[in-house]
């Protein structure tokens, strides 16, 4: 269910609830305010008037005890929307592929979160401006029942203030947009800044350049824009607060004179007035809660329907991770970043078949589709053409999910995580675990106290390959990917890896697929795959050693 159709589920649930409590409450406020008008102008309230100290209690509990009910029904409500908001963005990102992650971008997920609160207290900012309106009607109603043309006369200034206001505020709006593209790109150069610190450390032409040229100018020109509308709105809201005192300056000086109206009604008009400012300024919030609204609304649909094409990949699971591994197949597999655009980079159609306990390397050169090939393997990538087969059963949409989780990677930018999602026994008790750290060299780096969440993360590149590869092995899958694993492995431990650790995987059962540029340990391979431009142009076995072209 998309953002807006929860959003309207549950607002249409609580509306007749609201509405319900909202009239009454607002009606309840319209009393009030006749009652003091009334005990002003010396007329007691018709029934009981010994009694009006208690009318007045009881009038005031009930509103009181009204108001707490519709707050905290719309605190529970904004929270539960807020919750469901949260729960079906984390559940389509969960479920969305990896292509379409890669194209939706971190900072949509952010947006998306903030988005997600402004449309959740939505459903609160206008009941609140519908509770305000019932208020505002009940006190015009009065002051229409006491003197309709005085009434009509305060209603048309008051009408002309709030259009002059609106107008003004809405002029501020287009120098709100501009400071908004200004920080949209001051982001962009603070990023550069902090993710680029040493680069920029290390250059004094670069490090003027960003200051000077791009973050100074922009924040001058932030700076501007932010004191002239600062300083409108600071207007604004003084016209807005003193147009009050115009209202009550008419009803003092102008309304005696022209309508004839005596002491006791030019007090209940004031009184009246005075008890409109707040009503007033929350109809006032609606325009830009509006515009917020609006924009949210419109951004998360974007976010919505990028996601949704997606669900559909994983709408069903079919244990295929249970099965002893036999093969992995690739019959006419294509794949392009373009989708069909004839423009970028794409991997031709290609066949292969990789057995239970191969030890293949992946070759070629920088940008032949190496990693690319990675991802269809892994099941990351869905091929743009043509099948791939796990023992022999097709892999669809259906089984993707099962499919990837067949076997282990570690990518060339592997993550570290900050906690055991695995729920990997990380104590020293744990054997298997024990010996993963001795292969991988790590024992004097990793200490096994039994309490920690995970084996840490701040270690060289190198240390955190050995350790994702440690976490692979962990997972007893039986193939494994890995892209340049060895790149940042010191000559010694590179050497050892392949002609030790892998001999030693291959024997305990494993199927290794390796992306590598190491030419000089082609020999510990079984095979090796060399990729040109998009296309695989050798497939050699290695006999005694050797590799075999073919
Ligand atoms: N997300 C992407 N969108 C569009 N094109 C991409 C994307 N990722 C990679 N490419 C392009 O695909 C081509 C193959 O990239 P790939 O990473 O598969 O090469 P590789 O053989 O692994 O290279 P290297 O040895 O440098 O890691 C490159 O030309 C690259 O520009």
């Amino acid at each position: 269910m998309g953002f807006l159709d929860t959003l309207i589920k549950k607002s249409k649930q609580a509306i007749g609830y609201v509405v319900v409590l909202g009239v009454f409450n607002s009606l309840l406020n319209g009393g009030l305010l006749i009652f003091i008008n009334s005990t002003i102008a010396g007329k007691p309230f018709p029934v009981f008037p010994q009694y009006n100290w208690l009318i007045f209690i009881v009038i005031v509990t009930a509103s009181l005890v009204c108001s707490r009910y519709f707050q905290a029904y719309m605190i529970r409500l904004t929270n539960n929307i807020l919750f469901d908001f949260e729960l079906t963005i984390l559940t389509k990102l969960r479920h969305a592929s990896y292509e379409d992650f890669e194209s939706l971008g971190n900072e949509k997920v952010y947006t998306a979160i903030n988005d997600t609160k402004v449309l959740a207290h939505a459903p609160e900012v206008f009941m609140n401006a519908f509770n305000a309106f019932v208020v505002i009607l009940c006190c015009f109603g009065y002051l229409f029942w006491i003197a309709p043309l005085g009434a009509a006369f305060v209603l048309l200034v008051m009408a002309a203030l709030l259009v002059f206001y609106i107008v003004r505020n809405k002029a501020i709006e287009a120098d709100l947009n501009r400071q908004r593209d200004l920080q949209n790109v001051y982001y962009k150069h603070l990023e550069d800044l902090l993710h680029g610190f040493k680069e920029l450390k290390m250059s004094i032409v670069r490090n003027l350049s960003i200051f000077d040229n791009f973050l100074i100018k922009n924040r001058e020109a932030g700076r501007n824009i932010s004191i002239g509308t600062s300083v409108k709105y600071m207007d604004n809201e003084l016209i807005g607060s003193y147009s009050w005192y115009i209202v009550m300056g008419i009803t003092m000086f102008v309304l005696p004179v022209m309508f004839h109206l005596d002491i006791a009604k030019t007090s209940a008009f004031l009184i009246t007035i005075l008890y409109l400012i707040g009503p007033i300024a929350i109809i006032l919030t609606l325009v830009p809660t509006y515009t917020a609204v609006k924009i949210s609304v419109q951004r998360l649909n974007v976010f919505d329907s990028m996601l949704d094409a997606l669900d559909s990949h994983t709408a069903a699971t079919v244990n295929l991770a249970e099965e002893p591994f036999d093969s992995i197949r690739f019959e006419g597999v294509s794949y392009r970043y373009d989708k069909g655009k004839e423009q970028g980079f794409h991997l031709e159609p290609f066949d292969l078949a990789i057995q239970r306990g191969e030890i293949v390397f992946v070759t070629g050169g920088n940008g032949s589709g190496k990693s690319t090939f990675g991802y269809l393997l892994s099941g990351l990538y869905r091929p743009y053409s043509g099948k791939i087969y796990l023992n022999d059963r097709e892999i669809s949409d259906k089984n993707y999910v099962n499919y990837s989780d067949s076997m282990s990677a570690v990518f060339t930018t592997n993550y570290l995580f900050n906690d055991n999602y695995d729920g990997f026994e990380l104590t020293a008790a744990n054997e298997q675990l024990s010996e993963y750290i001795e292969l991988m060299d790590m024992g004097k780096i990793l200490k096994l106290d039994g309490e920690q969440k995970t084996l840490g993360k701040k270690y060289s590149k190198g240390q955190q390959k050995r350790l994702a590869l440690i976490y692979a092995l962990l997972e007893n899958k039986e193939v494994i990917v890995l892209d340049e694993w060895a790149a940042e492995q010191d000559p010694r431990f590179r050497r050892y890896f392949y002609q030790q650790v892998l001999p030693l995987l291959k024997e305990k059962g494993k199927t290794i697929i390796a992306i590598t540029h190491d030419d000089d340990y082609y020999d510990c391979a079984t095979r090796i795959i060399k990729f040109n431009y998009g296309k695989i142009v050798s497939d050699s076995p290695v006999y005694a050693g050797k590799v075999v072209e073919n």
